[in-house]
């Protein structure tokens, strides 16, 4: 059975369909990238598996489970976890104390920081293991500030795993990355997809294609075509859909 399965979702904004009439499923251990122009309603897509918003019809489901009412919090304790902009990171903390904190969202604590970080195994223990899984240990006490722009995307997805998700919604985690740190993000990404499902959106198409075990065409809100890397670069209408298009 799939992770996640949605069928027939459909979000209208006035006259638009931001989602039109899209299926798709997630297996454990697979990356399924959805690709498309801009516009093309990809971020609407996350925010709907993620419970921020509201399809007006279809069915998310959860390992057979239907989530499609479910709010982003009880998402989060079912196991789906977004990723979030370099935003939602405190840079004057260090990497372990940003972790830590996501550690205790996902928990439910009280807020503690301020409190030794050695008293509180709690968080130090799976803090310090999500920065493992990211290749972050080494740089725990560096304050976020001091860590380059690639590194803080790592440690994001630190954040991320800190809650322990079964289903990541990663929304363009190679945004303003180098070619060198898209790279690094990529064998990242690879080293731990067998833990996950992973809903992979990313403009970036070496990575999509390097990454995706599937991948789906969104164009207006529709996927006009899905499988995988190969199949999808061979497909006439997707080459279509992209003439003109500079991604
Ligand atoms: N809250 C909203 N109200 C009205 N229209 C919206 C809203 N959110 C998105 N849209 C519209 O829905 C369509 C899909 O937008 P969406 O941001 O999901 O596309 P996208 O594929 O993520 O684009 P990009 O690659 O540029 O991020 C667009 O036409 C957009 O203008």
């Amino acid at each position: 059975m799939s992770l996640l399965t949605v069928s027939g979702l459909v979000k209208r904004y006035g006259g638009l369909l931001a989602t039109d009439n899209f299926s798709f499923d997630v297996r454990h251990g697979e990356i399924h990238a959805v690709i498309g122009p801009n516009g093309a309603g990809k971020s609407t897509l996350i925010t709907q598996l993620a419970g921020e918003v509201r399809p007006d019809a279809g069915r998310i489901l959860l390992d057979g489970r239907d989530i499609t009412n479910e709010s982003v919090e009880q998402r989060s304790l079912r196991g789906i976890a977004r990723s979030y902009q370099i935003t939602s990171i405190f840079p004057e903390f260090s990497a372990l104390q940003n972790v830590m904190l996501a550690v205790q969202a996902h928990q439910g604590h009280s807020f503690r920081l301020w409190s030794p970080v050695d008293t509180q195994p709690e968080l130090t223990g799976p803090a310090h293991e999500a920065l493992a899984r990211v290749g972050l240990e080494s740089r725990a006490h560096v304050p976020v500030s001091d860590m380059a722009h690639g590194e803080q995307r790592q440690l994001e997805l630190a954040m991320v795993l800190a809650g322990k998700p079964r289903l990541l919604l990663l929304d363009e985690p190679m945004a303003g990355m180098s070619q060198a740190e898209s790279l690094q993000m990529t064998r990242l990404l690879l080293s731990i997809k067998q833990d996950y499902g992973i809903v992979l959106v990313e403009h970036d198409m070496d990575a999509v294609f390097k990454l995706a075990d599937r991948v789906t065409v969104l164009v207006y809100g529709r996927a006009i075509a899905s499988g995988t890397p190969a199949e999808i670069r061979d497909n006439p209408s997707v080459r279509t859909a992209y003439l003109g298009d500079d991604e």
